[in-house]
């Protein structure tokens, strides 16, 4: 079995390993970095995964996925370049950091695999989009690819699109949850209790992403369906469109995209 090594078990470290387990790994396949011992050994009582070093990562693993915030990423570099060679994976979660940053700082031939996941990781609902760096080869590919469908759905793009996704996907999430708490404070604000506010909030979000995910329709449509003659839905959408939530949106998205560009060009040499 292939054994991964996460470095950097922080939010989504810690969600690719569960996911792992979840979709059928053993804990003996996998292993973690973390500088802070407290966190090494939270994660190894909750999961039954090894916090190693660096150096036993490298030598073990014949995966090395960098989960580290991209602020942290030099000294990360400067560690695994005498410890990888053209024999060892590098898989990059990071946002904004390009393939061409690890290629230039670790030995020649390094394959590097770029990848935007994001945290549905734990219940094996991700969505992770992967591209090859110079040095990555098919089979390197599909041995990510592999990896990461036990945790969810893959797709490969060319990775000058890695920002665009990451703002759509790989922060996405955070848009529907954050849309999900706004939606719970409406139901306070009718007088519902909280607890019944948020199973009517979550379901209705649970049925919805299962009709997208399942109907062929498109979303417009969906909508359409809700949205009786002279009835409740049209008075809410006319409240959306006044407030300009479309337009924030795509605002929002491009914001996000514009700092994942900014966080990659922090390490240009
Ligand atoms: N959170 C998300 O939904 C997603 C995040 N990502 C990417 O994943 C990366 C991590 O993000 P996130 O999990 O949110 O961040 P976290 O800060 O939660 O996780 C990073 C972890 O790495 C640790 N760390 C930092 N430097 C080292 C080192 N040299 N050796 C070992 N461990 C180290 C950090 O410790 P400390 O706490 O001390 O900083 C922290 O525990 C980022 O690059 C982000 O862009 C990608 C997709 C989705
Ligand atoms: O907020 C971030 O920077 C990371 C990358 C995508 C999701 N979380």
């Amino acid at each position: 079995m292939t054994t991964i090594a996460v470095l950097g078990a922080g939010k989504i470290g810690e969600a690719l390993l569960s996911g792992l387990l979840h979709g059928g790994r053993s804990a003996s396949d996998l292993l973690f970095t973390e500088r802070h011992p407290e966190r090494a050994a939270e994660l190894t009582e909750r999961y039954g995964i090894v916090g190693v070093e660096v150096a036993e990562a490298a030598k073990r693993a014949d995966v090395l996925v960098v989960a580290v915030k991209p602020q942290d990423i030099e000294p990360v570099l400067d560690e695994l370049a005498p410890l990888v060679g053209t024999d060892s994976l590098v898989v990059s979660l990071c946002a904004g950091l390009p393939t061409s940053l690890y290629e230039r700082r670790l030995p020649a031939g390094v394959p590097v695999v770029r990848v935007m996941p994001n945290t549905p990781m734990v219940v094996n609902e991700a969505m992770s989009a992967v591209s090859p760096g110079t040095h990555a080869r098919p089979e390197h590919v599909a041995l990510v690819t592999e990896m990461l469908s036990s945790v969810g759905q893959v797709i490969e793009v060319p990775e000058r699109q890695q920002d665009a996704v990451t703002a759509l996907s790989g922060s996405g999430p955070a848009y529907f949850f954050f849309l999900v708490e706004a939606m719970i404070d409406a139901g306070i604000l009718l007088g519902l209790p909280r607890a019944v506010a948020e199973k009517l909030i979550v379901q209705s979000a649970v049925g919805a992403a299962k009709m997208l995910a399942e109907s062929d329709e498109h979303p417009v449509i969906l909508r359409e369906a809700v949205t009786s003659p002279a009835g409740t839905t049209i008075n809410a959408i006319r409240e959306l469109e006044k407030h300009g939530v479309r337009a924030a949106l795509l605002a929002a998205i491009e914001a996000a995209r514009d700092r994942s560009v900014e966080l990659g060009k922090a390490h240009e040499g």
